[in-house]
């Protein structure tokens, strides 16, 4: 039995051991297990060392900390003293990692190399004022043209789940969307999901701290994530193709316009999978379609058509499939050459005056739904998934 598809079990469903597929779960989580050489490792910190731009502090902490937990393990430094800043950071970053195996740390340093080098190569290879299509990420693809910058959900074989990486790639593309010259930004999904909301597996890499900081750091990632949308001060269209499902359904409340097919669903099934809302559903949902068609939705887990929606005023227009893209892209283009200045203060003037009560409902979601991973109800819903018991 590996360790964590043990602890997943002994914490997930402490009273019920006999009922999970455990090799089944262990499967699937060997899948995604990967080791990295010392080669790799070798390679990944001559990589460092060509990176174009300064990743940032944070990043230069983790990528510290890792690098001396895969050489020399455990911390084994005395805490620097409270002046010593820059050392007592570092401690900070190296202790965190705990009793993380030199492998899992070696692994981990060659994961995070590699994600900058291709976000960071990806951000300089924007031209202002040039078409271009970035090809630096790895579960997004993103293009800008027409004055529309496009952000592709790219998962289409796990019907764009979102998984760790996707949220910061969606972060990143959003924030270099936010300067770049385009006039408007759309969201889409590739394949034939807009998006299956958060990938369940994400709940499977158990950190050193335990469930209780996976849950703490799923918190932190949520809350970044959402308030990316709250802020984000340009035109944002969802072009939704398909199904949408959980996170993917809430952020809708955030965008300024939602074209959909008329083969997307709106699924929030919180409560089946032992969650709470999130994307600050609790509080737009209640405000565009009432409070009870939005507790249909949220609580009771509803799952809208296309048409629902709109009759909601969830989506702006639906559109049929085979003339979807045709049309939608049509009107976009036609939105973009529009002056973007005006269209920038026009959406100040409707969103401000909300934004900070859309952050204290963020932070407040976050905070709940934190405690709800780590429940009983939550941790049951996603072995069940995970041990291909239960789909929606
Ligand atoms: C840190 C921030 C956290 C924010 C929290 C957000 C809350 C939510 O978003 S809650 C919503 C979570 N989503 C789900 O519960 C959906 C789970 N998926 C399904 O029920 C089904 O996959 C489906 C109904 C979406 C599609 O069923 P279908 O039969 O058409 O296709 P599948 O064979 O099931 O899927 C293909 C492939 O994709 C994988 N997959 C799909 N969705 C997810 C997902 N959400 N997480 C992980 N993996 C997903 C599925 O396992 C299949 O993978 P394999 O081909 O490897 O078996």
């Amino acid at each position: 039995m590996a360790p964590l598809a043990w602890r997943l079990a002994q914490r997930w469903c402490p009273s019920s051991l006999q009922v999970i597929s455990f090799p089944v779960l262990q499967l699937h989580l060997n899948r995604t297990a990967m080791r990295a050489s010392q080669k790799d490792f070798e390679n990944a910190m001559n990589q460092v060392k060509l990176l174009k731009k300064d990743p940032g502090n944070e990043v230069k902490l983790k990528l510290y900390a890792l690098y001396k937990q895969a050489t020399e393990g455990p911390c084994n430094m005395p805490k620097p003293g409270v002046f010593d800043l820059i050392n007592k950071a570092k401690w900070g970053a190296w202790n965190a990692l705990g009793s993380l195996p030199k492998e899992t740390a070696r692994q981990n340093y060659v994961d995070l190399v590699s994600s900058l080098s291709s976000s960071l190569e990806s951000s300089s290879q924007v031209e202002p004022g040039t078409d271009r299509k970035s090809t630096g990420y790895e579960t997004l693809m993103v293009t800008s043209e027409d004055g529309i910058t496009k952000i592709m959900l790219n998962r289409p074989t796990k019907k764009n789940a979102l998984n760790v990486e996707m949220y910061h790639e969606i972060m990143h593309a959003l924030k270099a969307a936010s300067k770049d010259d385009s006039a408007i930004t759309v969201l889409t999904g590739n394949g034939d999901y807009y998006s299956s909301g958060n990938d369940l597996t994400n709940f499977t890499d158990i950190p050193p701290g335990g469930v209780e900081e996976k849950a703490k750091n799923g918190a932190i990632l949520l809350r970044e994530f959402v308030g990316c949308f709250i802020d984000f001060p340009k035109p944002l269209i969802a072009v939704v193709n398909g199904p949408a499902v959980g996170i993917s359904v809430t952020l809708l409340g955030l965008f300024d316009a939602v074209y959909a097919s008329d083969r997307a669903t709106f699924h929030t099934p919180f409560s089946h999978l032992g969650q709470s809302p999130e994307g600050c559903s609790s509080y737009t949902f209640p405000k565009i379609m009432s409070p009870a068609k939005a507790t249909e939705m949220l609580v009771f887990g509803k799952k809208l058509t296309a048409g629902e929606a709109c009759a909601q005023g969830l989506v702006t227009e639906v559109f049929p499939d085979s003339t979807f893209q045709k049309e939608v892209w049509t009107r976009l283009k036609a939105f973009a050459k529009l002056p973007p200045n005006a269209m920038r203060i026009s959406k100040e003037i409707i969103r401000n005056r909300e934004k900070e009560k859309l952050h204290a409902v963020n932070a407040e979601e976050c905070s709940v739904l934190q405690g709800r991973w780590l429940s009983d109800e939550c941790m049951n819903a996603v072995v069940s998934f995970l041990s291909r018991k239960s789909k929606l």
